[in-house]
């Protein structure tokens, strides 16, 4: 009989970057109510969102955040989902766990809801195995175990700092993707979950996305999208890119696959188009930079290494676009914001132990 899930409800916050009433929470309340929320109010603060009774929550919107960040609020994206890497940043817990506001609870194939959140939560608190695959998936669930020729000297794996869920129905395809296949619906439930194994890099989606701020927290900057910006919905990708190199690093695993969420809104592909068109292009030079990255030895916090791919984006990257300066610029004011937030010594994630 397996041991119950922790429900860590006072180590962890549910972040949701939001431009909508928050109506959604009442398919939730049953996993998320003893939880602490931070909300992220995007676009207008004038506008009032409307968050259902009896959830415990802080809600910034962009005054708040021009308020409390000053300057350096110009590292946080301003109407776009990338907004939500505030609430990372002013969380005091150890777990976050991000969910975007059209994301509802989803049913596996029994027939049960599926309570996301204590998944993710499982997949945090036991160990991934970035250095060999065990081609029977996750080797610490129930009923599951290391396959034959999988060297013991492995099998004790490396703390998880991320653990990526999925979507049943609406997919996270791209824009020319959503266009071509309109009426496409996920309705694969794929009972697994998978580290991504060392060396590898793989499209983060936020949409369902839990971490362990303590190991990887500064990693986790959303980037610079939406207004203003010349791109967007590539916000998750490029924390994704960042944090996986960063976990190669320092020996931290990614682990995807369950829990599934159902996604219900497909947001517009010629909307979309627009936003990610020259993504599209440019991360054909942005993979291979990454997949280039040698972190130093000396590189040993997440702040360390964030400020050395910093400086490699703004020398290798800003020839794709002058773009990439001003991201640069923006990944390492987002540091320095993140450690006046989070004085040293208060996070695991500056090196303390
Ligand atoms: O300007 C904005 C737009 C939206 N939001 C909030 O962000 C999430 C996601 O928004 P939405 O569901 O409308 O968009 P999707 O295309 O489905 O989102 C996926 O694309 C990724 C790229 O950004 C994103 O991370 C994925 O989830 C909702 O909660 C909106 O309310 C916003 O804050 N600002
Ligand atoms: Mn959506």
């Amino acid at each position: 009989m397996a041991a119950p899930t922790p429900l860590l409800k006072d180590e962890l916050d549910i972040v949701i970057p939001t431009i909508r009433n928050l109506d959604f929470l009442e398919m939730w309340r049953p996993f998320f109510q003893p939880y602490h929320l931070i909300i992220v109010q995007d676009g207008d603060p004038s506008k009032t969102i409307k968050v259902p009774q009896g959830f415990d929550y802080e809600l910034y919107n962009r005054n708040d955040i021009n308020r409390i960040l000053g300057p350096k609020a110009s590292c946080i994206s301003f109407k776009d989902s990338a907004c939500r890497c505030f609430g990372y940043m002013v969380s005091k817990k150890k777990y976050i766990y991000t969910i975007d506001d059209d994301c509802f609870v989803a049913t596996n194939p029994s027939g049960q809801q599926i309570n996301a959140l204590e998944q993710h939560i499982k997949n945090i608190l036991c160990p991934s195995t970035p250095f060999f695959f065990n081609t029977l998936y996750e080797p610490y669930r129930e009923g599951a175990d290391f396959v034959r020729g999988y060297p013991f000297s492995l099998r004790e794996g490396v703390p998880t700092a991320v653990s990526h869920g999925l979507w049943l129905n609406i997919p996270d395809y791209d824009a020319p993707t959503q266009l071509v296949k309109p009426l496409e619906r996920n309705t694969r439930y794929v009972d697994a979950i998978m580290t991504i194994p060392k060396g590898t890099l793989f499209p983060m989606c936020g949409m369902n996305l839990a971490f362990d701020r303590d190991l990887i927290g500064p990693a986790m900057y959303f980037g610079l999208m939406g207004d203003g910006q010349p791109i967007g919905r590539y916000d998750d990708m490029w924390a994704g890119w960042c944090c996986k190199v960063i976990c190669d690093h320092l020996g931290l695993g990614i682990k995807t696959g369950l829990p599934y969420i159902y996604h219900s809104k497909a947001s517009n592909p010629f909307v979309n188009l627009r936003k990610e068109y020259k993504g599209i292009f440019w991360q054909e030079d942005i993979i291979p930079f990454f997949q280039s990255i040698v972190l130093p030895k000396e590189a040993t916090t997440v702040q360390k290494c964030y400020l050395v791919l910093a400086k490699q984006v703004k020398e290798k990257l800003s020839k794709i676009d002058p773009y990439f300066d001003k991201l640069a610029d923006a990944m390492v004011t987002w540091i320095e914001a993140w450690d006046e937030l989070n004085p040293a010594g208060a996070s695991l994630a500056n090196g303390k132990k």
